[in-house]
């Protein structure tokens, strides 16, 4: 299984994977509980505000269905709580227990398929230091319904390790190698794996970052949530020397993580990892 996850991160930059340890039930509440959250005024929803680029209450000006709120380390009960009193002023213990629970699910199925990856490639040493070294944002999107079929969120690669992706309803496309856009159609309970930026670089390249974008149906509205694992702030991202070699020379200088981002947010090339970590 380890060198199928490994070959499916090499091929493709991302996978499906069924994982049954998240109940159905709380697959629904979550579900339900983001509609409450979305059906918000956004007055409401924008006080999930961050300093940082890409944390928070987000709108793209390119994909006008698109909102999404994220959650820091809602994996921890307290920063779930923090988040559902902003949101709620007198509270919303139950939506506070299916965002911890569901993102401490996803955090386990993450670090099974990270350990997987670093198996696969014998790194296992820098497993430890590696978990060590990162945090999640859970983020909960939604994509309004628009009158006929059109893109919900433009192509991108993530700017983080991996991304464990759920959607409610298809709407979610992988570029192939051969430059095919493939429907990632959700058989129920399972998640989308798919590779960021960071790990392409980490990896020196081995695990390309995968280019995917949403495409709504016309008259639907689509809901998704994914666990986003990013460094720690000031973390410097380097091949280990396991990855470099004659046959694989270093492409990626190391660089800190929160200095690329702050470089992403102010440039949006379309290869902004290369322009500013390449060799
Ligand atoms: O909604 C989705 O399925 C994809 C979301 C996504 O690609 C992202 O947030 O980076
Ligand atoms: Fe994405």
């Amino acid at each position: 299984m380890c060198n199928k996850v490994r070959e499916a991160c090499e091929q493709y930059g991302c996978f499906q994977v069924a994982y049954d340890k998240v109940s159905t039930h709380l697959h629904e509440e979550m579900f339900m509980g983001m509609k409450s959250l979305f059906d918000l005024p956004d007055e409401i929803k924008k006080k999930n505000s961050s300093p940082k680029p890409y944390r928070g209450y987000l709108t793209f000006d390119g994909s006008p269905l698109y909102e999404s709120l994220g959650i820091e380390d809602a994996t921890q009960l307290d920063a779930a709580r923090a988040f559902t009193d902003l949101i709620w002023p007198e509270g919303n213990p139950n939506f506070c227990r299916i965002l911890n629970s569901m993102s401490r699910k996803i955090l386990e199925l993450e670090l099974i398929i990270q350990k997987m990856i670093f198996e696969a490639f014998g790194v296992e040493k820098y497993y430890d230091s590696h978990v060590e070294n990162r945090g999640t944002i859970l983020r909960v999107m939604k994509y309004k319904s628009p009158p006929s079929d059109v893109i919900g969120l433009l192509p991108h690669t993530d700017k983080n390790f991996l991304t464990i992706l759920c959607q409610d309803k298809v709407g979610l496309q992988v570029l192939s190698k051969e430059g095919d856009w493939l429907q990632m159609t959700p058989a129920k309970g399972s998640f989308m794996v798919i590779v960021g930026e960071i790990f392409m670089a980490w990896s020196n390249g081995r695990f390309p970052a995968a280019k995917h974008r949403v495409v709504m149906r016309g008259g639907v509205e689509r809901l998704s949530f994914g666990l986003f694992s990013n460094p720690k702030e000031g973390v410097v991202i380097e091949a280990p020397k396991e990855f470099v070699d004659d046959e694989h020379p270093l492409i990626f200088r190391p660089f800190n993580f929160m200095d690329f981002i702050h470089y992403f947010h102010s440039n949006h090339d379309e290869n902004t990892l290369e322009i500013y970590a390449g060799v």
